[in-house]
C-alpha cells in the first residue's frame, strides 16, 4: 500500500498548523467579547444583520468548498482529465438565479430560517419536513467534511486520525459557540485566504520542480489530460458538458439558492443590494478556487507521468493522492507542507462551522421556538449556543460513520447534495413559481422527490454503477511513456473509453436508470417534487393566487409571458411582480397567524428596496 515510508512533519509545519487553530479561536473569542457579546439570537445567528458583501461572499464560497474539493478535484483531473472543469459554466446561472430570484424573496420576507418561507407559503408541516430534510443532509455532509482531511493526513504522514478529527471538531465547536455567525463569517474569510495561499504555493513549487510551465503543458497535453468539450448526450456519462453545465446548475441552485447555510448569509447582509452583490462576487472567487484545484491536478499529473514516477502514486486511493504529492514534493521545503495542511483544514473548518451555526438556527427557529412562544431572548440565545455545541459533538459521531464509506469522497458528497438537496430545491421552486401549489401537494412532492432520489442513489450504490465505471488511471500515463506520441483527437471522451475494462455492454432497463450520472440527481429530484406537487395540488384543489401569502411568489410565469397582455395574464393567474406587493405587516393577520415572521423595514431599507426592484410587469397593486 505505502509507496514509500510515511513522510514526516517538521516542527515548523506543526507550528503553522497550530497557528491556524489558534487564529480561528482568537477570532471566535474576539466576537464573543466585542459588539453585543453574543447576547441575542439576532447577533448569534444573524450577525445583527449588518454584514457587508466582501466577507459574506468569501464566506459563501468557503461553505461548500471543503477538503473534499481540495483533495477530490485534483485527483479527478489527474485520473480523468480536465472535463470536470466545465462545471465552471454552471456557476453562471447557478449564481445569477439565486441573486435575482431567491435572495430578493428571502430577504424581503425578513426571515431567519429559510424554512419559515415554507410555512408562510404552505403550512407548518411542510416547514418541519423541510427542516428535518436539511438537518439530515447537513449532518451527513459535515461527517464527511471533518473526516476527509484527517484521513488523508493519516494515510500519508501517519498523523493520528482521531486526533486530527477531534482537534478540528472541538476547535470549530468552540469558536462557533463563542463567537456566533460573526466569528463564523470572519474565520471563513481568513480560512479562504489560507486555502488559496496553500494551493497556490503547491502549484508554484510543483511547476518549478517539474521544469517550468512549458514542460507541465507538454506532459499534460501528451498525456491527454486536456479535455475538449464532451457533448455526449448520454445521461449516464459521469461528466459531460450537459451533466456539468446543466445538471450542475441545479446542484448550484440547491447549494447557493435555498441551502440554509447560504440563505443565512444573505439574510445577515446589511441591505438586499449587499446580499445580491455578495452573490455576484462569489462568481470570480469560485472560478479561482476551481482553477486552482484543476491546475493542481494537472501539475500532479505532469510530475508523476512520463518520468517513471507514477508507481509512487499508482496505488493510492483518490483521497490520498494529493496529500502524497504535496508531501513528496515539499519534503525539503519546511513550512510549505504545513501551509498545505493548514489549507486542507481551513477548508474543512470553514465548512463545518457553517454547518453548526445553520443547524443551530433551524433547530431553534423551526423546531423549538414554535412550541415555546414565551421563551426569553436570553434563554433562546443560551439554547442556540447549546445547540451549536451539541451539533459539534454529533459531527464527531458522524465522522466515525464516514469511516465506513467509499473511495471517492467528491462523488459521495455530490450524491448527498443531489439526493437530499435536490428535493429541497424542488419544494422552494414549487412554492415560488407556482401559485396553484398547495400544502398537500408540497408534502406529496417532497416525499416523492426524496423517494425518487433514494431509489436511484441507493440503486447505484448497490449495483455499483452511476455514471459509468470510475475507470482510469495510469493507463494513459504508461501509454505515453511507451509510445511517446499518442495523438488521440482532443474532444473524445477521455479514458473511460480508452480503458479496456470499460467496454462492457450498455446497461439496460433499471440498470440504466441506476447508472444515471450523479450530476443529474438534483435536477431529477427537484423536477419530481415540482411535477408531483402540481399534480397533487390540482387533484386536491389548487390554491388561488390571492390566498397565497404576499411576497412568497416570484412572478416567473409573469416575466416569461412578457408578450401576453396584462389583463389576460391576470386571468391566467400569473403571480404579481415582486415589487408590487404589500409588506407583510400590512396583510390580514389571518394569513400568517401562526408564524413569527414580520417584515419590518426602516425608511432607508424601504427606499433601497424600491430602487432595486426588477422591472415591474404589471402596474397594479395586489388586493390587500
Ligand atoms: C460545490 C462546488 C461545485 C461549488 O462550491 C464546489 O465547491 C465543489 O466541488 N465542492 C465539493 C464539495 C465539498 O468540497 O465539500
Ligand atoms: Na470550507
Amino acid at each position: 500500500m505505502d509507496p514509500l515510508e510515511k513522510m514526516h512533519f517538521t516542527t515548523i509545519d506543526y507550528v503553522i498548523f497550530a497557528l491556524l487553530l489558534v487564529a480561528s479561536m482568537g477570532i471566535g473569542l474576539y466576537y464573543a467579547l466585542s459588539g453585543g457579546r453574543q447576547r441575542t439570537t439576532q447577533e448569534f445567528l444573524l450577525a445583527d444583520r449588518g454584514m457587508s458583501c466582501l466577507p459574506v461572499s468569501l464566506s459563501l464560497i468557503a461553505t461548500f468548498q471543503s477538503a473534499v474539493a481540495i483533495v477530490g478535484v485534483p485527483a479527478e483531473i489527474y485520473t480523468h482529465g480536465t472535463q470536470y472543469w466545465f462545471i465552471g459554466c454552471a456557476y453562471i446561472l447557478g449564481l445569477f438565479i439565486p441573486a435575482h430570484v431567491f435572495v430578493p424573496v428571502f430577504y424581503r420576507l425578513h426571515l431567519t430560517s429559510a424554512y419559515q418561507y415554507l410555512e408562510l407559503r404552505f403550512s407548518k408541516p411542510v416547514r418541519i419536513c423541510g427542516t428535518l430534510t436539511f438537518i439530515f443532509q447537513t449532518v451527513i455532509y459535515m461527517g464527511v467534511c471533518v473526516y476527509t482531511p484527517a484521513l488523508a493526513l493519516n494515510a500519508v504522514t501517519g498523523f493520528d486520525l482521531w486526533g486530527a478529527v477531534l482537534a478540528t471538531g472541538l476547535v470549530c465547536t468552540l469558536y462557533t459557540t463563542l463567537g456566533g455567525l460573526k466569528a463564523v463569517i470572519w474565520t471563513d474569510v481568513f480560512q479562504t485566504i489560507v486555502m488559496f495561499a496553500g494551493q497556490l504555493a503547491v502549484i508554484v513549487v510543483g511547476v518549478q520542480q517539474t521544469g517550468g510551465l512549458a514542460e507541465v503543458w507538454r506532459k499534460v497535453w501528451e498525456g491527454n489530460r486536456i479535455s475538449g468539450i464532451d457533448l455526449n448526450p448520454d445521461p449516464t456519462e459521469r461528466y459531460t458538458f450537459w451533466t456539468l453545465g446543466v445538471g450542475g446548475v441545479f446542484l448550484m441552485l440547491s447549494l447557493y439558492g435555498v441551502n440554509q447555510a447560504q440563505v443565512q448569509r444573505y439574510l445577515s447582509s446589511k441591505t438586499e443590494r449587499e446580499a445580491i452583490m455578495s452573490c455576484y462576487m462569489v462568481f470570480p472567487s469560485l472560478q479561482v478556487a476551481l482553477a486552482l484545484s484543476c491546475v493542481m491536478g494537472l501539475v500532479m499529473f505532469a510530475r508523476y507521468c512520463g518520468e517513471d514516477q507514477f508507481h509512487k502514486i499508482g496505488n493510492l486511493s483518490k483521497n490520498e493522492m494529493v496529500l502524497y504529492f504535496v508531501m513528496d514534493m515539499l519534503q525539503d521545503l519546511p513550512g510549505l507542507s504545513g501551509l498545505f495542511i493548514a489549507c486542507l483544514f481551513s477548508a474543512a473548518l470553514s465548512t463545518i462551522s457553517s454547518a453548526f451555526n445553520s443547524l443551530a438556527t433551524v433547530t431553534l427557529e423551526d423546531l423549538i421556538k414554535p412550541h415555546c412562544s414565551s421563551m426569553t431572548e436570553a434563554r433562546a440565545t443560551l439554547l442556540s449556543k447549546g445547540l451549536a455545541c451539541s451539533y459539534g459533538l454529533i459531527c464527531l459521531a458522524m465522522a466515525y460513520l464516514t469511516h465506513l464509506m467509499s473511495d471517492s469522497v467528491l462523488q459521495a458528497v455530490f450524491k448527498i447534495f443531489g439526493m437530499v438537496g435536490g428535493p429541497l430545491l424542488g419544494i422552494f421552486c414549487l412554492g415560488m413559481f407556482f401559485p396553484w401549489a398547495n400544502s398537500t401537494g408540497a408534502l406529496a412532492g417532497l416525499g416523492s422527490g426524496l423517494a425518487m432520489a433514494f431509489w436511484v442513489g441507493i440503486g447505484s450504490i448497490v449495483t455499483r454503477t452511476s455514471g459509468g465505471p470510475a475507470a482510469v488511471s495510469h493507463f494513459n500515463c504508461t501509454a505515453v511513456q511507451l509510445s511517446g506520441n499518442i495523438t488521440t483527437a482532443i474532444g473524445t471522451a477521455l479514458n473511460s473509453t480508452a480503458v479496456p475494462t470499460s467496454t462492457s455492454s450498455q446497461p439496460m432497463g433499471l440498470q440504466r436508470f441506476y447508472s444515471l450520472s450523479f450530476m443529474w440527481y438534483s435536477a431529477l429530484s427537484s423536477f419530481t417534487v415540482v411535477i408531483t406537487g402540481l399534480i397533487v395540488s390540482f387533484l386536491t384543489g389548487p390554491m388561488k393566487e390571492e390566498d397565497v401569502t404576499p411576497g412568497t411568489l416570484y412572478p416567473l410565469l409573469g416575466n416569461m409571458l412578457f408578450f401576453v397582455p396584462d389583463n389576460l395574464k391576470q386571468n391566467l393567474c400569473c403571480a404579481t411582480p415582486l415589487g408590487h406587493r404589500p409588506i407583510i405587516q400590512e396583510c390580514p393577520p389571518a394569513q400568517h397567524k401562526e408564524s413569527n415572521v414580520q417584515a419590518v423595514y426602516t425608511e432607508e431599507e424601504e427606499e433601497e428596496r424600491q430602487n432595486f426592484l426588477p422591472t415591474p410587469v404589471m402596474e397594479h397593486e395586489t388586493t390587500v
